[in-house]
């Protein structure tokens, strides 16, 4: 199946982009969903989390704690990197299964980090990336979940930047602050006609 990397910089808009994309036909895996699956209550990374990293990032439902992980890995590189080597490869044997499952007229995979982990690219066709200036970032970020702005800072520092995303860049969806939503289902639709016919060129 033909497959695209969609990514961006955190509140860039990939999950609205990517809604759209199933809305007209496209299969979507979205590695945020899974990484949210995985650390729900009895969720597979729960017991190494645990393991690793004590009772105190452990919800009382058996759910990640997500502000106790979130105030931990944000500030700690190291932290960081020792949750993302128990959670990436898992992420990465689900998208597997369920590309091998999908249907639709091209599948696209929603990948936050994809540039940062460099392990993606190669199993693409081609990459999409939702385009953002950082104070619009910070803006609907804070709008949507109340995180205060040195939090959204501290997250986005652990980012690629958007000059690093913008170079590997097959497509760019340009969701700036002076775009609407209707010029943002526009150049989506642009983007999935070109795809659908990129798609059966391959097939
Ligand atoms: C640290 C956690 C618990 C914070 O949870 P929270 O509910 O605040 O955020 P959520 O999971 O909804 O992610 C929101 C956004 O944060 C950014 N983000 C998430 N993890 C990371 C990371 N390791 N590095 C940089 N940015 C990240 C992405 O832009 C993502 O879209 C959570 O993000 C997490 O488990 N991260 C590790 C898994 C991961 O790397 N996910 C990215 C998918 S590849
Ligand atoms: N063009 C736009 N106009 C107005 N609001 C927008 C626009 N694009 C996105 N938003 C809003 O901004 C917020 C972030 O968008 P979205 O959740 O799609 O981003 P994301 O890249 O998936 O974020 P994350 O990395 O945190 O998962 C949402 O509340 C969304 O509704």
């Amino acid at each position: 199946m033909y497959k695209i990397g969609l990514t961006g910089g955190i509140g860039s808009g990939k999950s609205r982009v990517a809604d759209l994309l199933a809305e007209w036909g496209a299969a979507v895996i979205d590695t945020d969903v899974i990484a949210h699956e995985l650390t729900a209550p009895g969720g597979a990374a729960m017991e190494p989390i645990r393991q690793h990293f004590g009772p105190d990032v452990v919800a009382p439902t058996g759910a990640l704690d997500r502000q106790a992980m979130r105030e931990l890995v944000f500030d700690s590189p190291q932290a960081r990197q020792q949750l993302e080597s128990i959670i990436h490869p898992m992420i990465k044997s689900v998208v597997q299964q369920r590309a091998e499952e999908a249907q639709g007229c091209y599948l696209v995979v929603v990948v936050p980090l994809l540039v940062e982990s460099g392990q993606w690219r190669n199993r693409l066709d081609r990459i999409c990336v939702v385009d953002c200036d950082e104070a619009t970032q910070i803006h609907r970020v804070h709008a949507r979940s109340g995180l205060t702005e040195g939090i959204i800072t501290r997250i986005m520092s652990a980012q690629a930047t958007r000059r690093e995303r913008l170079a590997v860049a097959d497509d760019i969806v340009l969701n700036d602050a002076h775009t609407s939503v209707e010029q943002l289902v526009a150049r989506t639709r642009s983007l999935h006609e070109n795809w659908c016919k990129l798609a059966r060129q391959a097939s």
